[in-house]
């Protein structure tokens, strides 16, 4: 349906991206992700016809993009963008009448037709309740409601939209997503979208296109391209890696706090413990965990001291060994169980051994403020 061949984009010499190859489907979410200043909104804007390429093609539906009408394109696509607009005195209803502006006559007058269309285009976006309302009297969430739904307004069958959730709460930021993908289910719309929140992106793309230093750096099924070296390196993280598991990032454990902590925990029980120490720049050992174990996941992400066992078995005697190295050189041991009451054997003895070399010991039981003792 849209397709990018070979397209270069950018300003008068400058080309911000290059060699963009890119195709999407009815139906299909395709979300652009990359760091400030990549060029996404760029693309997004030859995409929509905007800006001219500096090469290559942008074909809609087999027909080149920047050759159509803007009327006629106006009726086979919709375009978001981020600029927050000011259009003076005027309500949801007037606003999302705008879409209907490829149908209607030179004066703009709305057929009937068309207003039953700006109303289902309102109950697209559970925005019904807006149309009487002043666009400078709605929240920035509902704004970008009346915003997308004037877009559907214009019944497009390609949505491209830049940085939709700038401004909204994670409730609406969820909502707003959530919204793009009932859209290409039920209405079948092709979807392009930028977004800076790729645990979202993740969670709702078809497709992802990761641009960095002028070119397109990964792009496919995000579950496929979203691996931790490919997103440490779109972002230049340093102090953070991305977590698969997870699908967003865990601070790396860079300690700054002369003290060196044993995490005795499991199944994912010391999360927010692991979390709060690296946080507060502890020097963090867990285990023993299995390789599969939720906090095992995390605390690799974070960079941590692991005593872990391969397989999904019996901890052997040698790791116990390790442990109990550790144990001794720990100044304070944070054990904690899970479920809560049902530690297992292996962290009991652990615990006991701590108790004979005389630690400090804190049991967390999901309250962190037991860890500012350390
Ligand atoms: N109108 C313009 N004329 C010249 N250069 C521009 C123009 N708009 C943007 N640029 C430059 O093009 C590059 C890409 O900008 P773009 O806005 O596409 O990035 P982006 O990936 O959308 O960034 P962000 O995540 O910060 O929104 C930047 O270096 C920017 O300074």
């Amino acid at each position: 349906m849209l397709r990018a061949e070979n397209l270069s984009v950018g300003y008068g010499n400058y080309v911000v991206v290059k060699g963009i190859n890119l195709e999407i489907k009815e139906g299909e979410i395709l979300c652009i992700i990359g760091p400030n200043g990549a060029g996404k909104s760029t693309l997004l804007k030859t995409i929509a016809s905007y800006l001219e390429p500096k090469e290559g093609v942008v074909y809609l539906n087999g027909k080149k993009i920047h050759d159509l009408k803007p009327k006629d394109l106006a009726k086979e696509m919709a375009v978001v963008l981020t600029e927050r607009v000011n259009p003076g005195n005027m309500t949801g209803f007037d606003i999302i009448a705008i879409g209907r502006y490829p149908y209607t006559d030179l004066f703009g007058r709305l057929s009937e037709k068309d207003k039953k269309i700006i109303v289902e285009s309102a109950r697209a976006v559970n925005a019904e309740y807006l149309l009487k309302k002043n666009f400078f009297e709605m929240s920035d969430g509902e704004r970008q409601k009346i915003m997308i739904a004037r877009s559907l307004a214009q019944e497009p069958r390609v949505l491209i939209l830049d940085e939709p959730t700038s401004f909204l709460d994670a409730r609406h930021k969820i909502e707003l997503t959530l919204l793009l993908r009932k859209l290409a289910d039920e209405k079948n719309l092709a979807i392009v979208v930028t977004l800076h929140d790729i645990e979202l992106a993740l969670r709702i793309a078809d497709k992802m296109a990761l641009i960095k230093d002028h070119k397109v750096i990964a792009y496919g099924y995000p579950e496929n391209i979203m691996k931790r070296d490919v997103v440490n390196n779109l972002y230049d993280l340093k102090n953070a890696n991305y977590s698969e598991v997870i699908g967003y990032f865990e601070l790396k454990n860079n300690h700054k706090i002369d003290k060196k902590v044993f995490v005795i925990c499991g199944g994912g029980s010391g999360v927010n413990a692991l979390r709060y120490l690296v946080k507060n720049g502890y020097k963090v050992v867990v285990g023993v965990l299995h390789k599969n174990d939720a906090d095992y996941f995390v605390a690799e992400a974070m960079g941590v001291e692991i005593i872990a066992e391969e397989a999904y078995s019996r901890i052997s005697e040698e790791k116990f060994k390790e442990a109990l190295k550790e144990l001794k050189t720990s100044d304070v041991v944070v054990y904690t169980d899970f479920p809560i009451g049902e530690m297992n054997e292996l962290n009991v003895n652990l615990v006991e051994e701590a108790k004979k070399l005389g630690k400090k010991i804190i049991y967390y039981n999901g309250d962190i403020s037991v860890l500012k003792e350390i």
